[in-house]
């Protein structure tokens, strides 16, 4: 199977590093989602893979080779950088055809990708006519075109209605449940959560996590429990007196910290409080990244010139 491997890539514009000493691997059979904040180098790295650029020093390869070597590209990777590259005075359906031409890819693909990507209603249509999110579509059309082992989208929910959103949410999955290996960036935490298994996190060029989506969470966000009750002041009392911090929501949910629901549940029960509901409350991705980046920043931050 293909894994894309970053070994030690590092690329400097000028006197500024996008990219710093940068190592992972992009395992087959998973979503992994490339998350960071803006021009923490995600962008640069994907092209880095694609052989649009050219590394500082380090290395990126496809399968075990650098892009630029491959025979047929397109037959074993597939990208989405900028959905703004297909010539707008075209159909969708000629950019596509023209595309498989040059990489001599089998001309029903074009029909083929047009209906997996929900486009064929709109494919006789000039591309400058398209929505930001039909342009999307017709460039993840075009990253299918070769049926490839790898595929890197990067923002591929840019310009989606929600309807669009739920459809990419399930491409990403089927392709990995076929096998592929996925690599999607994301600046949207709900929506990289939504889809991914596997996680690369940039910050400053530099990787500040690969790990499984589950495992980046529950390292960094607290265990919560939610409870409701019908006596609060019960609950209040309860909770201050057993030294837990627990917070109240508007529809009248308790948030108690750093809890599990076996201690709240006994201590509830033991002291006669009703409890109407009692749930784990699972971390977010958009919680865990959060503590990371902070913890990130204190980390870096430069001190302060007297
Ligand atoms: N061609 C270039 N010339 C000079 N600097 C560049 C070039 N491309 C990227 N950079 C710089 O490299 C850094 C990394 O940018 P990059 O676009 O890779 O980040 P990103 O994580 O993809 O960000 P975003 O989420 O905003 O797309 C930024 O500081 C950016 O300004």
């Amino acid at each position: 199977m293909t894994s894309i491997h970053v070994q030690d890539l590092t690329k400097e514009y000028g006197s500024r590093r996008a990219v710093d000493h940068l190592t992972f691997t992009v395992e087959p059979g998973r979503v992994t989602g490339f998350l960071g904040p803006n021009g923490a180098g995600k962008s640069t790295t994907m092209r880095l893979v694609l052989g649009l650029d050219r590394p500082t020093s380090g290395t990126a390869t496809v399968g075990g080779r650098p892009y630029a070597t491959l025979h047929e590209p397109l037959r074993l990777v597939g990208a989405l950088l900028d959905a703004g590259a297909a010539h707008g005075a075209r159909t969708g359906r000629d950019h596509l055809r023209t595309l498989a031409v040059a990489n001599r890819l089998p001309a029903r693909r074009v029909d083929e990708v047009l209906e997996e990507t929900g486009l064929t209603s709109v494919a006789r249509r000039r591309v400058k006519t398209y929505s930001l999110g039909m342009r999307q579509r017709l460039g993840i059309a075009a990253a299918l075109l070769g049926d490839p082992s790898v595929i890197m989208l990067d923002e591929p929910s840019n310009g989606l209605d929600p309807e669009g959103i739920v459809w990419i949410r399930s491409l990403l999955r089927r392709l990995a449940d076929e096998g592929r290996t996925v690599l999607v960036s994301s600046h949207l935490m709900n929506e990289t959560a939504s889809f991914a298994d596997h996680l690369v996190v940039l910050g400053r060029g530099r990787l500040l996590a690969d790990t499984p989506m589950r495992e980046f969470i529950d390292a960094r966000v607290q265990p919560r429990v939610r409870v409701r009750t019908t006596d609060p002041a019960a609950l209040e009392e309860l909770l201050d007196r057993n030294g837990y911090e627990a917070a109240q929501s508007e529809d009248g949910t308790w948030t108690v910290l750093h809890a599990r629901v076996e201690d709240i549940g006994r201590l509830t029960s033991e002291a006669r409080v009703p409890v109407v509901e009692l749930t784990t409350a699972e971390g977010t991705l958009e919680q865990a990244y959060l503590n990371l980046t902070a913890s990130e920043t204190e980390f870096t931050a430069q001190p302060q010139e007297a």
